[in-house]
């Protein structure tokens, strides 16, 4: 299949989400990084002296491996990535199993990040080149257990960085708005600033930051991170985070028609549409070093507070109510920023959101209707999602 053919298919992919918001993904995204195994064109000698050039064949082609693969943002990303550069090239990890769809569109592998030698041994024998690096405990789940959070969420990163540092790997690594403390500015919260956030997840992806920032500082490691807000996605789940009601709502809508929220109704965070988020990846990734500024950004799409969701929901679903019972989550949101300055990542390569409040209610009540067999009517026409360009 042509690169065009494979764009064109990637654009039908995602119009299943939403067939006109997502634009065409762009180009090369893992450009084949230097291997210190083998990929590349390389010069080589044979027994007889004679020096040839050894061409790099498909077979060299250096490979994606996504740790913590079956999680929200996971198979989504393999998805994209995979309409691009072809299934083969994109091998999905986990230590969860998987179902029979990820199973039949492409490699799947158990890989526990805790455990070196495994991971040294799939860069190695899947040829990998570049690691997006998703396990995680997230931060509810973390605060619950916290000498587990420490070992995937710090040994885990340790792990990857030696890879990554061993083989000269290129590295991705989301940090989150959970990477901010009560200190910090909350509205608009910058790149740089005061960072003390007070869960074990937000401990551990600030220490996520400031060493892939070393290790590309010190050994050249080519490691980029987003700090990315609540992800919002009709077909995966939130893995036990505090910004999961804002998924879970759109199921209660459709479902119930009550939802009961375990924050306060003002309790104002930074979400996104999986969308965006994976398309900013995709984005980001494709940034040549050289445009890159610095190497962990903030991105921003939207904020809103319960309430605010609530009434965009009732637009649609006028009978659809909600109740409050902050749990030990409100704590945590309230040390959390409301609104990313993203300006630098505006600027410097070009990132823009497309989903707001509005769209994101829209797509969600339409893709999640057919789930739950109800008429795709509950979204009227006029409610439709349209592409819209931010600007
Ligand atoms: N989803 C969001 O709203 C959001 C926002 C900001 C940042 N992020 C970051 O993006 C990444 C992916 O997020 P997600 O929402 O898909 O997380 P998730 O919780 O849904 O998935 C994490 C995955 O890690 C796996 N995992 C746990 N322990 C592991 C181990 N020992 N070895 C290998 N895998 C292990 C889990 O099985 C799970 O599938 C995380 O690093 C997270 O911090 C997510
Ligand atoms: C914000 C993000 O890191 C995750 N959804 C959490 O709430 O923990």
């Amino acid at each position: 299949m042509s690169a065009g053919m494979m764009r064109k298919a990637t654009f039908q992919l995602i119009s299943t989400f939403d067939r006109k918001a997502v634009p065409l993904l762009s180009g090369a995204i893992f450009r084949v990084p230097q291997h210190r195994c083998m990929h590349g064109d390389a010069e080589k000698k044979s027994s007889l002296g004679i020096a040839f050039t050894q061409k790099a064949s498909n077979f060299d082609q250096a490979r994606v491996l996504i740790t913590g693969g079956l999680g929200q943002l996971g198979t989504g990303l393999a998805q994209v990535l995979r309409m691009e550069y072809g299934p083969q090239n994109v091998v999905l990890s986990d230590i969860v199993c998987p179902s029979r769809q990820v199973i039949e569109t492409g490699p799947f592998l158990y890989a526990d990040i805790l455990d070196y030698n495994n991971l040294r041994e799939i860069v190695v024998n899947e040829r990998i080149g570049t690691i997006v690096h998703f396990s995680a405990l997230l931060s509810a789940v973390g605060e619950q257990n916290v000498p587990l959070a420490l070992k995937v969420n710090i040994e885990g990163l340790h792990n990857v960085l030696e890879l990554a540092h061993r083989f000269n790997l290129r590295l991705f690594i989301p940090s989150t708005i959970g990477a901010f403390g009560p200190s910090s500015p909350r509205n608009p919260t910058p790149d740089v600033t005061i960072q003390r956030p007070e869960t074990i997840y937000g401990v551990s992806k600030v220490h996520a930051e400031l060493m892939g920032e070393y290790y590309h500082h010190r050994f050249g490691i080519d490691f980029r991170s987003l700090r990315l807000p609540g992800i919002i996605s009709a077909d995966t789940n939130p893995g036990g985070g505090t910004t999961d009601y804002a998924v879970q709502i759109f199921h209660d809508a459709l479902t119930t028609g009550h939802h009961t929220c375990y924050l306060r109704p003002d309790t104002r965070l930074p979400m996104m549409y999986i969308h965006d988020c994976l398309r900013a990846i995709m984005e980001f990734l494709d940034i040549p070093e050289q445009s890159l500024r610095q190497r962990t950004y903030n991105i921003q799409a939207m904020s809103f507070t319960p309430a605010e969701l609530t009434q965009e929901i009732q637009k649609v679903i006028p009978e659809f109510t909600i109740s409050y019972s902050p749990d030990m989550r409100q704590q945590i949101a309230d040390s959390w920023p409301q609104v990313l300055d993203d300006s630098n990542a505006r600027q410097d390569w070009h990132w823009q959101h497309h989903y707001d409040l509005q769209q994101l209610v829209k797509v969600m009540l339409e893709k999640l209707a057919p789930k739950y067999k109800i008429p795709e009517k509950i979204v009227p026409d006029e409610h439709k999602v349209v592409a819209t360009q931010r600007t």
